[in-house]
């Protein structure tokens, strides 16, 4: 049976000031995963950010920053906190086993450590995460189109928007809707409603990058994207692609009052200054535009910067 997941391309981080627990957990362990190793929990951070591991073997006690401090700064970031934490363990105290759970530690292993055990947890965990990601990652899915949905554009919206407020950077919303799609539905039927959606859809998603943009389904026939670190005039040009690449694939569309085949309208709004609004102000604002766009005659963007 073919295995659901690559065990071999996991990142495994080990973290413990002692050089001599590093190479023997490094042992077990070097010959299913990718192992990185950390000697405090400064280091362990810059490698985290870095290799984003899918699992981390702490040490409790370290000098400077613990591996208690470590867990719940990890914790505490949405970006990390789902990375699980084995802590490596050599008290017999309740109080500090308590301590480890309360950190928001997954497992332990003790010292000394039994080899077969620690390979074991590693793998289990490591399962859990993988089980987890594939979960969050249909979970986020529009199940016609395949593009992200809009509870992606709740979470990870959120994130690129506080990405930009960070850097400062430029940040915009683009609202797409299909024109006379209710008329579109009426002539050709449902099903060719939604192959037409899955072809836009596809059409746009090919036209965006993965980094700094984020395409959802945001609707039934409207789309949200979001850009981090474009100016008006970029924003311009890329949406006018967009609308361009949409009508150039000649879908035919007899009851559309503004082009023979289905086209879109959009809204988007460039805010320079990101670090002074909200989010969900910029979206009600990009949705203003766009119904602009529908009243002064449809297939057309407008595009305003503040
Ligand atoms: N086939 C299909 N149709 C959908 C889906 N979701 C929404 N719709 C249809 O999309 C249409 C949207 O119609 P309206 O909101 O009236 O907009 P419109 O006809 O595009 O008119 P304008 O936007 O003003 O150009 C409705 O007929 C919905 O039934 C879907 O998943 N599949």
């Amino acid at each position: 049976m073919m295995a659901l997941f690559d065990f071999q391309l996991a990142n495994v981080l080990i973290v413990d000031d002692q050089v001599s627990n590093i190479q023997l957990i490094y042992q077990v362990l070097k010959d299913d995963y990718n192992v990185y190793m950390a000697r405090s929990g400064t280091e362990a951070i810059d490698l985290i950010k870095s290799k984003r591991p899918d699992i981390i073997l702490l040490d409790v006690y370290m000098p400077e920053l613990t591996g208690l401090e470590l867990c719940q700064i990890l914790k505490a970031d949405p970006y990390y906190s789902d990375i699980p934490i084995i802590f490596i363990t050599s008290f017999t105290d309740p109080a500090q086993e308590v301590a480890c759970w309360e950190a928001g530690g997954v497992d332990f292993v003790q010292k000394p450590i039994n080899q077969l055990t620690l390979s074991r947890r590693v793998k289990a965990h490591l399962t859990l995460k993988f089980q987890a990601d594939v979960l969050k990652h249909i979970a986020n899915l529009d199940g016609l189109t395949g593009i992200y949905n809009r509870r992606y554009l709740d979470e990870q919206g959120a994130a690129l928007f506080c990405h930009s407020q960070k850097q400062g950077e430029a940040f915009s919303v683009v609202m797409f809707d299909i024109d006379y799609f209710k008329g579109f539905n009426d002539q050709y039927g449902h099903l060719m409603g939604d192959d037409c959606l899955k072809a836009v859809a596809h059409c746009i998603k090919g036209l965006v990058s993965d980094e700094k943009e984020i395409l959802v389904r945001y609707g039934g026939e409207e789309f949200i994207l979001l850009i981090s670190g474009k100016s008006k005039q970029q924003v311009g040009r890329l949406v006018d692609t967009i609308c361009q690449a949409v009508s150039a694939l000649k879908i035919p569309h007899e009851s559309s009052g503004c082009s023979d085949f289905v086209s879109l309208s959009a809204g988007g709004l460039v805010c320079e200054h990101p670090e002074r609004v909200e989010l969900k102000s910029l979206i009600e604002r990009s949705d203003v535009l766009l119904y602009q766009a529908k009243s002064e005659g449809r297939n057309r963007a407008v595009i305003e910067s503040v």
